[in-house]
């Protein structure tokens, strides 16, 4: 017998399953604190939640028995995802189930900004007929700009498009194909930012996403433009917003998360007449909550009765045989991935994996999904992928993974290359492990280097000519960069070079921009790895 906890507020209907199931036993004990949670949770096999609950490393500890973690919704930033995966306990999520729901949401927010709908009731109950006061806006023919055309971004386009919005999607894994069928237009933030009225943002929170929408996008938004959050707290800085909206520059704004949940009372948002708030309810309604909750009950189910399951959101276990031959690859496999995907422009298309010389005997299936892993966790977050999920999230996003063998490997004991190919460029970055010395970077393009991956790297292409390695060092030493290592790498004399520094720390937007435009430096971009 099985012992399930459920500690938040889950649909009845929708873990039923669970209920009925013979080898089930299931207690529903809802807001509980982590001390008494932790007190009960190493009597369960499975602890299912929705938001509320934090699962802290203090709890998973504690629960000597707890196979699976299940979370009834998408995100899974309540679950301390490390703590889980370091004690070999399963996460799974019920990513499909709130789509439909939260994209209504986003509208509902969208129709009652352009509309003052929550101000006009305010006043109206409160006894006061208020014609003047809330002249709204129509959606026809205006431009929507959606961040993030995942599951959510991409229904809320199709709904907008039957109001007669015109719709920019920007996302790092929209190819101009799948635009093209949605009917959006392939757009950048810049683009977004420069022309559209409203905007949307459906992005996880990851650390490129954080403040994407901040005082910078601010100062060169269009006039009058109106924004909407309902994804996560974060991804818009809330303070610049207050004051973009303050300035007069946006109309207004509704947002259905926060940076910190719940908000303070002392919160900008709550009483600003122009921002309106709902809290936290994308995903609430009757058949998301069932949704979500029969997703991930089944997936429960499975996990507990060692069947196949799908939607893990952390790492699986690798045979023993397999593991000794590969782990020792895994962490370079995933900063190739993070490298490769860092240096190309456009949406990703292809990722491209060749194993070359004793790898190439071995079933490289493990490691290839540490790469993919590192290839879209840059983009989508590193609590959305992992290796169980990555193929499955490569292949949602038409991302297509073609893995070669070759028992030529340059020299090397083995070689792993990665090249991306987006709609724009093909990027190729390879590596192996050094005996003695550990992972290295052993190809850059077509230029042989040796760089170690890891930290920040300002990745320069340029002319080789006298000179550009001090203009280069001489800029990042004004601007309080330090250099700690530097690798050059030409295919000949005179010809285009690339320059591979580790700096101790990021570098500025516009040290970068000088960077580029130093005299035969092509391009200059900053890598983190980490
Ligand atoms: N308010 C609520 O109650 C709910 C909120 N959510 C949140 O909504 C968000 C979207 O959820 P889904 O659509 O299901 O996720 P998804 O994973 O299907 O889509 C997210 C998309 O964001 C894109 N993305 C990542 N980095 C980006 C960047 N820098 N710029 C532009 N796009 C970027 C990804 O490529 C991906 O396509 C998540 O944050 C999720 O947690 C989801 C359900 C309910
Ligand atoms: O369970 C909830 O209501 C939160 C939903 C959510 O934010 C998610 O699924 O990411």
């Amino acid at each position: 017998m099985f012992k399930v906890l459920v500690s938040d507020p889950i649909s009845d209907l929708g873990i039923s399953l669970l209920v009925e199931a013979s080898d089930i036993s299931i207690d529903k004990k809802v807001g509980l604190s982590e001390d008494e949670l932790v007190a009960i949770i190493g009597e369960y096999d499975a602890l299912l939640v929705r938001s509320q609950t934090r699962v802290t490393e203090r709890i998973m500890s504690a629960g000597k028995q707890l196979k699976v973690i299940g979370r009834a919704g998408v995100g899974v930033d309540n679950i301390d995802l490390d703590a889980a995966t370091k004690r070999g306990i399963i996460v799974i999520n019920a990513p499909d189930g709130n789509t439909i729901t939260t994209c209504e949401h986003t509208f509902a927010m969208m129709m009652a900004l352009a509309r003052h709908i929550p101000q006009a009731y305010m006043k109206t109950v409160g006894g006061v007929w208020d014609r003047k006061s809330f002249v709204g806006v129509e959606l026809r023919n205006k431009v929507l700009g959606v961040l993030g055309m995942g599951r959510i971004g991409s229904e809320v386009a199709a709904r907008a498009k039957a109001f007669g919005m015109e719709v920019y999607g920007y996302d790092p894994f929209l190819t101009q194909e799948r635009a093209d069928k949605l009917g959006v237009r392939l757009a950048s933030v810049e683009d977004v930012v420069r022309d559209a009225d409203f905007i949307t943002v459906h992005t996880p929170l990851t650390p490129e996403t954080r403040h994407m929408l901040g005082k910078d996008q601010f100062s060169r938004i269009k006039p009058g433009v109106r924004i909407v959050n309902c994804a996560r707290g974060g991804i818009i800085d809330e303070q610049a917003l207050v004051e973009a909206i303050d300035s007069g520059r946006v109309a207004g704004a509704a947002f259905d998360v926060f940076e910190e949940e719940p908000p303070a009372p002392e919160h900008p948002f709550l009483k600003h007449p122009k921002i309106i708030v709902t809290p936290h309810l994308g995903a609430s309604t009757i058949e998301a909550q069932e949704n979500v909750a029969i997703d991930v009950s089944e997936q429960l189910l499975h996990i507990l009765r060692g069947e196949a399951f799908k939607n893990a959101v952390n790492m699986p276990p690798v045979p023993a045989d397999v593991l000794a031959k590969l782990e020792p690859y895994f962490s370079l496999g995933k900063k190739l991935g993070s490298f490769a995907v860092q240096m190309a422009n456009g949406p990703v298309k292809e990722i491209a994996v060749t194993y070359a010389g004793d790898l190439a005997d071995v079933d490289t299936q493990p490691l290839t999904r540490h790469i993919v892993e590192g290839v879209l966790g840059f983009h989508l977050g590193s609590d959305q992928v992992n290796v169980v999920n990555a193929m499955h999230q490569a292949k949602t996003r038409g991302v297509n993974i073609v893995v070669t063998k070759s028992q030529a490997s340059k020299g090397f004991t083995n070689q792993v290359s990665v090249t991306i190919r987006t709609d724009k460029e093909e990027r190729l970055v390879a590596g192996t492990l050094l005996n003695g010395f550990g992972p290295r970077i052993t190809q850059i393009d077509r230029f042989p280097v040796d760089v170690e991956p890891q930290g920040h790297v300002v990745l320069v292409s340029h002319h080789d000519k006298p000179g550009i390695i001090g203009r280069v060092g001489t800029l990042l030493g004004n601007n309080d960069v330090n250099i700690a290592t530097m690798q050059v790498g030409r295919s000949i004399v005179g010809g285009a070079a690339i320059m591979v520094l580790g700096v101790d720390k990021g570098v500025p937007k516009e040290v970068l921009e000088q960077l580029t435009s130093l005299p035969d430096l092509n391009k200059a971009k900053v890598i983190h790895l980490f």
